[in-house]
């Protein structure tokens, strides 16, 4: 497949904002596929590179060769490249990384030099990119969306299902099932404003008793094990078994032979209260720090048994027996609004994040957010993009301070809606302006300009209507609640539902929680 076919594909769906453009854009490319270049060309039509790590960033794409007048590069090309990239270690390397580089962007036209620098910066990427292209190969091998989605969230992969789906229809898609040891995309809640609305949404139509759980505010593991063999995963996917060895100890002593457990690993202070984040959260870096201990709250297999499909009151039943309680998520199971509004309250009190109410009919629907999980928070948070930052002033001289914050704008891109300078602490300083100097792409007066891929979580009092920024809203009281290294950019808040249109009340409503305790 030629690389140029592609970018223009890349092209076309930027430009249309009709969704069925954009698939329609998409199968077409699918269906001129060789079978055996499916699976890069779907990567590379949602922006993904195969390989996990080039060493190449924004700066060693700074200045780049003049480009070639006519394109000869194919798909094929670009990824032996990479795959060389990322192969490269040791004494030499660097050199050897910015030759090859040089010779591929050579080779490559100007609209492809873009490109591909996109693909290798990741700013191709879009959350949305994902589910377009699990339509666009429903489209093209002409197969059930919902089977092509189900075998994508299984394997954790679009392009393996989309090559499962070329080389063997339906069979193949649904023969993908859960593997132990392969991680699964996690389930993921709405959320509701209050409790009492949570408890209404989860229940669904059918109304009667929904299970609260406490939400704890750790790290997302995803366990698997068979026989001795223990993997963790975070909620992007990353294996992260040799960070948390006490996490591998403890699912290692049960009595299974084989499991795949949900739940957050939290670190805890000497009275069980959890611990700041920030304590938590270093441990996805290294093994070493506070020790963290699992609680799960959920069960996808035991010993050769797939759960996914049980309902939430069967796997928990399943879970009550494997785990003991102190590795349990607390929980309770009421049918009454006033009584769920308490251990909310106890819940929040007892220092953890709000609640996440379940419906116990539903099965465990892997990449999905739906009202089957329904989060309560007591604060109004948002995950938004670094855009840009400011050098401070004053004691913060030297340091970069002040964020510019934006949401994913579902046109593409990132829409501004505001700034900050608040709720950092030293630490936070010092590493911000590592960080954003590492990212930075380029620089205006005092203002740094960067790659927009780091998600922070911003606590809210609400949102404003304002004429200053482009989306036509702005955060109000807007403070640093932490830096969130397991979201990439995509998974950041959108700023509207469509076309633009910007609502702060599609932001908040996704938000918003008023648990009191
Ligand atoms: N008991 C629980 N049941 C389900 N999820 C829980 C539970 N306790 C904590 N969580 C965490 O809550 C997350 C969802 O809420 P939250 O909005 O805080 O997380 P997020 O990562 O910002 O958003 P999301 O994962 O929904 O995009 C889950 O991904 C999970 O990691």
């Amino acid at each position: 497949m030629d690389l140029a076919r592609i970018v223009d594909t890349s092209a076309t769906v930027a430009a249309t904002r009709s969704r069925k453009a954009k698939v329609a854009a998409l199968a077409d490319l699918l269906r001129e596929c060789a079978d055996d270049e499916v699976g890069l060309v779907v990567r590379y039509a949602s922006g993904m590179l195969r390989q996990r790590r080039t060493g190449l960033g924004w700066r060693g794409l700074a200045r780049l060769p003049r480009p070639a007048d006519t394109s000869t590069l194919t798909a094929q090309d670009a990824d032996d490249v990479f795959e060389r990239l990322s192969a490269l270690q040791g004494p030499g390397s660097q050199r050897a990384r910015a030759d090859e580089t040089a010779q591929l962007f050579a080779r490559a036209t100007a609209d492809e030099q873009t490109w591909l620098r996109g693909l290798v910066t990741g700013e191709l990427r879009q959350g949305a990119l994902d589910a377009l292209v699990q339509e666009a190969v429903a489209a093209a091998t002409d197969l059930p969306l919902a089977a092509v989605r189900r075998a994508a969230m299984l394997s954790g992969s679009t392009p393996a299902a989309a090559e499962a789906a070329v080389s063997g229809g339906e069979g193949a898609l649904a023969a993908i099932g859960l593997t132990v040891g392969r991680p699964v995309s996690p389930m993921l809640a709405s959320s509701a404003p209050t409790v009492t609305d949570g408890v209404v949404k989860a229940a669904g139509s059918a109304g009667g008793p929904v299970a609260l759980d406490t939400k704890l505010d750790g790290i997302r593991i995803q366990v698997h094990r068979t026989g001795d063999e223990v993997s963790v995963a975070t909620r992007s996917l990353d294996d992260i078994t040799a960070r948390l060895p006490e996490v591998v100890d403890y699912v290692r002593s049960l009595a299974v032979s084989s499991v795949v457990l949900d739940g957050e690993a939290l670190a805890l202070g000497e009275d069980g209260r959890p611990r700041p984040f920030q304590d938590t959260a270093s441990r996805t870096a290294q093994a070493t720090g506070v020790a963290v201990t699992p609680f799960f709250f959920d069960v996808l297999h035991v010993d050769g048994e797939d759960l996914l499909d049980r309902p939430w009151s069967d796997r928990i039943a399943v879970l009550d027996r494997l785990v003991d309680a102190e590795h349990r998520v607390p929980r309770l199971t009421t049918a009454d609004a006033a009584e769920a509004e308490r251990f909310a309250a106890s819940a929040v009190a007892a220092g953890h994040e709000g609640v996440v109410i379940k419906n116990p009919a539903a099965p465990y629907e892997a990449g999905r957010r739906g009202a089957a999980w329904v989060k309560v928070k007591p604060v109004f948070t948002v995950d938004l993009v670094v855009l840009a930052v400011e050098w401070g002033s004053g004691r913060r001289t030297g340091l970069l301070s002040n964020l510019h914050l934006g949401a994913v704008d579902p046109r593409g891109g990132f829409v501004m809606l505001g700034k900050t300078f608040k709720g950092m602490t030293d630490e936070m300083l010092a590493w911000q302006t590592e960080r954003f100097l590492e990212l930075e792409t380029h620089r205006s007066d005092h203002v740094v300009h960067v790659q927009p891929v780091q998600v922070v979580e911003i606590a809210i009092d609400g949102l404003q209507r304002s004429t200053r920024y482009p989306g036509g809203i702005a955060l109000r009281f807007a403070r640093v609640v932490r830096y969130r290294d397991d979201k990439t950019a995509e998974q950041a808040d959108t700023g509207g539902e469509r076309q633009g249109a910007l609502r702060p009340t599609a932001l908040l409503s996704r938000r918003a929680g008023t648990v009191h305790p």
